[in-house]
């Protein structure tokens, strides 16, 4: 986990930006994505094209509301249980967002350093790629994770809310929230399903099986646990427990950012026209891909 003052400090300074913030005012569009304003800077993103990234690293890419902190807590607990030592990262985890400073801080980071991200594949910076950093990506079907994006906006008292859920699913699928569309998101990132060093991981999947994506996520980063170990890092990292901790490791956010942890949740926003419209949308974009088989669109999304 990241260092817990400094990840709370983070939040808290973002939602005090937020709470000046209107809707309409939230997004900056940087190299034709939009990223709300709360959170990044086109300076930011011109410092971190120089960032040097370590064979070392393990980076964790999700398209916002995939379970990022999920992989990130669950990545956390495996290196503890191999090394010994509590990860602890002195900086707000998302490789993206902070001052143009933080580049150079992490420099003086030991190693492995953890770098969350919801960049679109061809946003990372080269040195992820040229010096072969270890690659988790995270996916969780669109409509839950349309969900999952609304409630935050709107649950969170801080945060800009939409007028609606009709409002909120209009800009998702025009792809105007925040880090943009999930489908291109998607599109660019399945290109590089196969690759050295890349590994999807699907949330739904996780749900169904939390031990065994924990060894796969353990196998691919090279670490040789026990069945013992695997079962206490799952033990630490179901909704329940993460949930229960999450003051504590997210402060204010926590029961916001951890809410319900469900498959199918979606069920509960979605009318007939927008089911049709987000199938419809599946099935231009991601049918037939070897994401798109990954999803289980037809398991998860179809009522
Ligand atoms: N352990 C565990 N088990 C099941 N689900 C979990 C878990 N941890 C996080 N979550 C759910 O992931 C959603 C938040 O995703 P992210 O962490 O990617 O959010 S963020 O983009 O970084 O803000 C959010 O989904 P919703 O509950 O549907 O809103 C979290 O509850």
């Amino acid at each position: 986990m990241a260092d817990k003052s400094k990840f709370i400090e983070y939040i808290h300074d973002a939602l005090e930006k937020s709470k000046e913030t209107a809707l309409s005012h939230l997004f900056f569009t940087y190299q034709g994505i939009p990223y709300p304003v709360t959170m990044c800077t086109s300076e930011t993103f011109q410092a971190l094209d120089a960032f040097e990234a370590r064979s070392d690293d393990i980076v964790i890419a999700s398209y916002p509301k995939c379970g990022s902190n999920w992989i990130l807590h669950i990545v956390s607990e495996l290196i503890f249980a191999v090394s010994k030592k509590k990860y602890t990262c002195p900086e707000f985890p998302v490789l993206e967002c902070g001052d143009t400073e933080k580049y150079q801080r992490m420099k003086l980071f030991p190693s492995p350093r953890i770098l969350t991200t919801h960049l679109h594949y061809d946003k990372l910076p080269q040195s992820v790629f040229k010096n072969k950093a270890k690659i988790l990506v995270i996916f969780r079907n669109p409509k839950d994770t349309a969900a999952s994006f609304f409630h935050f906006h709107n649950d969170v008292p801080d945060i800009p809310s939409y007028a609606s859920w009709d409002e909120f699913f209009r800009q998702f699928i025009q792809g105007q929230v925040s880090w943009g569309s999930y489908f291109d998101f998607a599109i660019n990132w399945n290109k590089h399903i196969d690759d050295e060093n890349v590994k999807f991981m699907l949330y739904e999947d996780l749900k169904e099986n939390l031990l065994a994506g924990i060894k796969q996520i353990s196998e691919f980063l090279g670490f040789s646990l026990t069945d013992e170990q695997i079962r206490a890092v799952s033990d630490q990292s179901t909704f329940q427990a993460m949930r229960e901790n999450s003051q504590e490791t997210h402060g204010a956010i926590g029961p916001f950012l951890f809410r319900k942890g469900e498959v199918g949740d979606w069920k509960n926003l979605f009318n007939e026209t927008q089911n049709q419209e987000m199938d419809e949308r599946f099935k231009e974009c991601l049918a037939g891909t070897s994401l798109g088989v990954k999803l289980k669109y037809e398991s998860h999304c179809l009522a």
